[in-house]
């Protein structure tokens, strides 16, 4: 896994901006066409407050989830109403290229439905994930039988981290992606951080090879 290391949480997500961007230009001349996964969480906010200032084909991308919430639309909580806040809003992206994930539905409906519009999908470019002071990543928590379950998006029930019903991306898309950046900022993920150094397979250590982006604070433990 490749790692790049940040003084602070700010130049971490100055440069996931810009490298998202890198890929994104990238995607689009190559395919024509970029497809990017987006994190929910916190860490992610920042870099794409900076992704909105940046000169991008966004009529050629295509905005996926890599999980969402079971909320209601338009709740603050959700994943997309934070990326609608911090990016989406500001870009010309066309409304029928963001794939949001109907989580209002609950988990079963939800991820049924992104299930078809991912299979109806090429392979994604580009993932963006942020990862949880457990090791979860997206909404694949420890020891949930989502790990386990093999569909293109899953239900997630009784999430450790509220609230308790999710939609997943599952494994399959999220390692069939052509690249993969990690973004990993804060104490508190220091301790995660170390399991997995020690060869603990928490459900982020699953997750293909990628750009990993940490910072000095979530690095703590390993000085
Ligand atoms: O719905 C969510 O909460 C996210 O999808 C989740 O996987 C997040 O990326 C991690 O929990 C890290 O969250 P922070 O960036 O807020 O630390």
């Amino acid at each position: 896994m490749s790692e790049k290391l940040f003084d602070n949480a700010e130049a971490l997500a100055g440069y996931a901006a810009t490298r998202v961007a890198e890929l994104c230009r990238d995607a689009v001349s190559e395919n024509g066409v970029c497809h990017l996964v987006l994190a929910g969480g916190s860490t992610p906010k920042r870099c794409y407050e900076l992704l909105r200032e940046m000169k991008l084909p966004w009529g050629s991308l295509h905005i996926w989830f890599g999980d969402e919430r079971c909320l209601p639309i338009g709740d603050a909580e959700r994943n997309d109403t934070m990326a609608d806040v911090a990016l989406l809003a500001h870009v010309p992206v066309p409304p029928d290229h963001i794939h949001r994930m109907a989580a209002e539905l609950g988990p079963e409906a939800a991820a049924a439905q992104y299930a078809e519009m991912l299979a109806a999908a090429p392979v994604m470019d580009i993932v963006l994930l942020g990862m949880g002071e457990d090791g979860h990543t997206a909404s694949l928590f420890p020891d949930n039988p989502a790990l386990q379950d093999e569909r293109l998006a899953v239900p997630v029930f009784d999430s450790p981290k509220p609230p308790p019903e999710r939609v997943s991306m599952g494994y399959g898309v999220l390692n069939g992606a052509s690249h993969r950046l990690i973004l990993v900022a804060g104490t508190g993920k220091a301790d995660a951080l170390a399991r997995i150094r020690a060869g603990e397979t928490l459900p982020i250590a699953v997750i293909a090879e990628g750009e990993w982006l940490i910072d000095r604070d979530a690095m703590m433990s390993m000085v």
